[in-house]
């Protein structure tokens, strides 16, 4: 696999390696020793895995945990998403910034949000399969959505019309209100 950089220190595009042959492909989605050796360089347990199916013009996000704090690795196995991770970590020197990655069933990027990031993704195929692998579990009493057009944060999102939200995350709130 591959390890990319992103200009968030902590953020992490993973690459698999692919093996194709005539029957189709092969790849590792997740190694726990390549994976916090290339990757985190700590120990990560996943304890939940998930997997959404949204169509197009869906927005999921931006979604946070304060107690029960999620590292995430996620990736797509059908169509297309834009994927985004903003630095919500208040001593942070990247808070507020954000990373934005194309993921897709075809290129089978992964990326690696570490705890202390708020995630969401823009649904850009027809349809997308997204699945991840959580290092916490999900606690509703904890979650808190951040608006995806928080002016401060300023996301660039490739979004031609208003994004379709869950109710939810139609009322959700700028970083600042949320977090103070
Ligand atoms: C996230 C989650 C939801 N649910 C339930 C609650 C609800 O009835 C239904 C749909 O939940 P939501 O609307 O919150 O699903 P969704 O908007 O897909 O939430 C997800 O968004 C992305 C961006 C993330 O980063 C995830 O961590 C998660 O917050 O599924 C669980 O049972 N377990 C879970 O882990």
């Amino acid at each position: 696999m591959q390890v990319i950089d992103t200009r968030i220190p902590d953020v992490k595009i993973i690459e698999p390696k692919v093996f194709g042959d005539k029957r189709g492909f092969f790849m590792e989605t997740w190694n726990q020793k390549e994976f916090e050796k290339h990757v985190t360089g700590y120990p990560v347990k996943f304890v939940q895995d998930n997997h959404s199916k949204s169509n197009k013009g869906i927005l999921r996000g931006l979604h946070f945990q304060t107690e029960n704090t999620q590292g995430k690795l996620v990736r797509v196995v059908s169509g297309e998403v834009f994927d985004v991770a903003v630095d919500i970590r208040i001593d942070s020197p990247t808070y507020g910034e954000w990373v934005g990655v194309y993921l897709s069933a075809e290129n089978k990027k992964q990326l690696w949000i570490p705890e202390g990031f708020a995630h969401g993704f823009y649904v850009t195929s027809n349809d997308a399969e997204f699945v991840y692998k959580c290092t916490d579990f999900y606690n509703p009493k904890s979650e808190v959505s951040i608006a995806w057009n928080d002016p401060f944060i300023n996301i660039d999102w490739p979004i031609v019309k208003s994004p379709k939200l869950s109710e939810k995350d139609s009322l959700a709130k700028p970083l600042k209100l949320v977090l103070g």
